[in-house]
């Protein structure tokens, strides 16, 4: 059955959900205090044996390691910038898992909140129980909480299942100015909740609402809040300067009832901050989770936030005044490739070389632009010696220029700098990186090509997860010293036994191109070239007769 309407009428969201107690290894609600003993059990860092938590029953193995848990108690945000899903991105990102009470779901988006509609207490209550008695929660972060039965159900919860760690954002206003929870449930905020709280985040508003309307508009004021708050009742309290007027830096004032701590960092010129509150104290909740003191929680959570928005600060969506930002630090990604890399890329793959740009006193992003205009598919920065500053700074320029040809820009040998500069890959040879290792810290978008002289190798490479083999020398060369050469039987070889596309490499040029890609094999996609295009006055001319040469050499084959 659909679960749609499960707000609109609890007893089909009582239905979704109960056919798991009918499901054979489902496990009633475990009595309050077991649960509480498990917790307790692991806070002492005693271990419980199987038959008393539980766990031989449902044969589980309780030497497995448990995951840092955070429950995040709030509102859903469709917009998907705050709320429960900023919640669930913030711990993932963080490492930690997350499981979800919804208290209301909203129509928001980055204009504002069009509509809230409140889950209903009880419904509240259940899910409460559910996660509770049975996920061993460690850290509860609580965002919109819409109403006093809410409040009030949540304190319960917390009482019959105790938890290490508390963190209450009291979400009462949107940045965009809406009311997101009712002002009678103040009082209940104050009284009880508040006493609950290892650490309490109020941004400027809520702070000044908490405190009955007091007038924040310095960090001096902050501090008297933060002290005011803190006389209340949680053990930490955090004000939040996001919107402090006239600010350059963003100042949170850190409060534990014994010290002040100013903490800063540069402001962010963005318009993309929806969430930056429910973000913050998540990721406060997780470092807690993971057995972080408050005060290095509260510092790293400032700085991953900072860091988040500076990354997302040109990122375009939506109309409003209020842009969502990129938890994973990932959505900027724009490869040439698009992801996918057929192997066509390597038909005339150009393979730069700082030795000859100087000669011919040619900066490199000149080189690359006028490969490119000749017809280059493809080019590999090959840098032996340059600082990594100016590696890094040559990668960005180049890349400047590939993209608008959609020309993918490899570096060579470097992960690190093709990660700085969010190059399109990376060519490695047997001595570097193994392409596995490359991998893994590239991603599966980016492109690998490993150089390979042998069956052995080649098969290797794609068992590592490569694009392509670059297959060589074919022939002596110059720029490389030493290199022993497989010759066009090496090469053929090599190309019928290899599953991934091959580009030859080693001393090819204008007289010999046509007839290594002329030796049969289909996965052999291309030449790589070095001197041939850029130890030349004109690198446009030479790129562009050799590369008609080869087109007009296909052509006749086909
Ligand atoms: N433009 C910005 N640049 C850097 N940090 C910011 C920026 N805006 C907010 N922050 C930080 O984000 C966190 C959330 O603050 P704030 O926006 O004040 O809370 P809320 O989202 O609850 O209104 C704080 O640590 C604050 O300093
Ligand atoms: C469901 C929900 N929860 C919290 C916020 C506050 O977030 P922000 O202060 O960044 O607007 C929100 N807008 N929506
Ligand atoms: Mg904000």
């Amino acid at each position: 059955m659909a679960c749609s309407g499960l707000l609109s009428n609890s007893f089909i969201a009582n239905k979704c959900f109960r056919p798991r107690r009918h499901h054979k290894l489902a496990v009633p609600y475990p009595r309050s205090f077991s649960s509480s003993r498990v917790h307790l059990a692991q806070n002492l860092g005693i271990s419980m044996s199987m038959e008393e938590n539980g766990a031989t029953k449902q044969g589980l193995d309780v030497s497995r390691k448990k995951l840092p848990h955070v429950l995040t108690v709030a509102g859903s945000d469709s917009g998907a910038g705050a709320g429960i899903q900023a919640d669930l991105k913030a711990c993932a990102a963080r490492g930690v898992y997350c499981s979800t009470v919804i208290t209301a779901v909203t129509a928001q988006n980055t204009v504002g909140v069009q509509g809230v509609n409140i889950v209903p207490d009880e419904f509240v209550a259940q899910q409460l129980k559910s996660v509770l008695s049975d996920m061993e929660v460690d850290v509860v972060k609580t965002g919109m909480l819409p109403s006093i039965e809410i409040v009030k159900v949540l304190q319960q919860s917390l009482k019959e299942f105790p938890v290490r760690a508390v963190v209450v954002d009291p979400v009462m206003i949107s940045t965009s100015g809406d009311v997101l929870a009712d002002p009678s449930i103040l009082a209940r905020f104050r009284e009880e909740l508040l006493m609950m709280a290892d650490i309490v985040t109020p941004n400027l508003k809520e702070a000044s609402t908490l405190l009955g309307g007091m007038r924040l508009e310095t960090v001096d004021d902050m501090r008297r809040a933060a002290k005011i708050l803190h006389s209340m009742g949680p053990r930490s309290v955090l004000v939040k300067g996001g919107d402090l007027p006239e600010s350059f830096d963003a100042v949170d004032v850190f409060f534990d009832g014994e010290e002040y701590h100013e903490l800063h960092s540069p402001r962010v010129k963005t318009r993309n901050t929806h969430g930056t509150g429910c973000t913050l104290a998540s990721c406060i909740a997780a470092e807690l989770a993971k057995g972080s003191s408050m005060l290095s929680a509260v510092k790293l959570a400032k700085r991953y936030v900072e860091t988040a928005l500076e990354y997302s600060k040109d990122i375009i969506l939506g109309n409003g005044a209020q842009g969502p930002f990129d938890h994973f630090l990932r959505l900027k990604h724009n490869t040439s490739t698009g992801g996918t890399f057929s192997g066509n890329e390597l038909f005339l793959y150009a393979v730069t070389d700082s030795g000859m740009n100087e000669k011919w006193e040619r900066p490199m992003e000149v080189a690359v632009k006028e490969a490119i205009k000749g017809g280059a598919t493809i080019i590999q920065l090959r840098e032996k010696d340059a600082e990594t500053r100016k590696f890094i700074e040559t990668a960005k320029a180049c890349l400047k220029i590939c993209r608008p040809y959609k020309v993918p820009l490899l570096i060579n040998d470097r992960i690190d700098v093709a990660l700085a500069s969010d190059a399109d890959g990376v060519h490695v040879g047997q001595s570097d990186m193994p392409a596995r290792v490359a991998r893994s810290l590239l991603g599966p978008d980016k492109v690998i090509g490993v150089s390979c002289k042998t069956v052995e190798q080649a098969h290797q490479a794609w068992l590592d997860g490569a694009d392509y083999i670059g297959c060589g020398g074919v022939y002596p060369t110059s720029t490389k010293a030493n290199n022993s050469t497989v010759g066009l039987d090496g090469l053929k070889t090599i190309c019928l036994a290899s599953k991934l596309p091959v580009v030859a490499i080693g001393g090819i040029n204008a007289s010999n191109a046509i007839t290594v890609l002329g030796i049969g094999p289909p996965n052999l996609k291309g030449v790589a070239v070095v001197s041939t295009v850029f130890d030349r006055s004109s690198v446009v001319g030479e790129t562009r007769k050799l590369h008609s040469m080869l087109t007009e050499a296909v052509l006749k084959a086909n």
